[in-house]
């Protein structure tokens, strides 16, 4: 599975938010998307979901324009993990689960014992099992996060794309579903996820896709790209990049 992108310029209404990306996401890799407020990175995630047309140049998977494909076909290379938030519906996590599978039933069809068989197998995966009767709305925005990438599982989709999936978790809530999501490229997805804590690109050896002023800024393996003077540059501000005793990178605003 590769997705991939060729001088794409993406944007609202003929307006180009961010112009001339070339991506390449072969299977098992993670691609950050990282930039100040308003750079893109949203726009950029829903034009490769095909929820917005390019403005310019297209978007390929397995070299055949993401345009020509059927929604169900869509499904079985592309979920789309949202950020968690109530859904007011008062579905349990077991039922939100199960909608990943609503692709794969026909226009009167409903779930098989194929499909709550592939709810079970997401929910152990993510372990997250004992959640499975929990009402969705009142758990920890954490563990609707887990809930909601068990349901993109779910969808048999290669390809996991995430909008902000660490924004408003705390500390170890982020640290889980990063670690989540790294164990699921090594079992051979794909995943794009935007961010705003480049620490999430070194943590998991991403590829790291740097958005500024209508531009990619840099673009790399996240521990070479992300650097002192490519985020001072991104957020414009002073940030220190530099590596601890321990051999771990750590990211800090100011000069130190
Ligand atoms: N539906 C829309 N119609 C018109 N302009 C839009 C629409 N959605 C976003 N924009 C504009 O596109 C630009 C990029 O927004 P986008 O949400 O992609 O940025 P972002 O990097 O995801 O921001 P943030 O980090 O704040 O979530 C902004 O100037 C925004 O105002």
């Amino acid at each position: 599975m590769s997705l991939k992108t060729e001088n794409l310029s993406v944007g609202h209404g003929g307006c180009a938010v961010v112009e001339h990306v070339n991506l390449e996401l072969k299977q098992g890799e993670i691609l950050c998307l990282l930039g100040p407020n308003g750079s893109g990175k949203s726009t950029l995630i829903k034009t490769l979901l095909n929820l917005i047309p390019p403005c310019a140049g297209r978007v390929l998977i397995n070299n055949a324009p993401l345009q020509n494909l059927a929604s169900p076909a869509l499904a079985k290379h592309l979920a789309y993990v949202p950020q968690s938030h109530a859904n007011n519906l008062g579905f349990s996590v077991w039922d939100t689960v199960l909608m990943g599978r609503t692709t794969h039933w026909g226009l009167f069809g409903g779930p098989t014992q194929a499909d709550h068989q592939a709810v079970h197998n997401a929910l152990e995966q993510l372990d997250i099992s004992e959640l499975k009767l929990r009402d969705f709305n009142l758990l920890s925005g954490g563990q609707q996060q887990l809930v909601l990438i068990a349901r993109a599982l779910c969808q048999g989709a290669q390809t996991l794309i995430l909008d902000e999936p660490t924004a408003n978790l705390d500390f170890a809530n982020a640290a889980k579903v990063m670690h989540t999501l790294a164990s699921l490229a090594a079992a051979g997805k794909s995943v794009v996820l935007s961010t705003h804590n480049p620490q999430d690109a070194l943590g998991v050896n991403a590829t790291a896709c740097l958005l500024k002023g209508r531009a990619v800024l840099a673009l790399g393996p996240a521990h070479q790209v992300i650097t002192s003077e490519t985020l001072s540059a991104l957020y414009g501000v002073p940030v220190t990049v530099s590596k601890t005793e321990s051999g771990h990178i750590a990211v800090v605003p100011g000069n130190h």
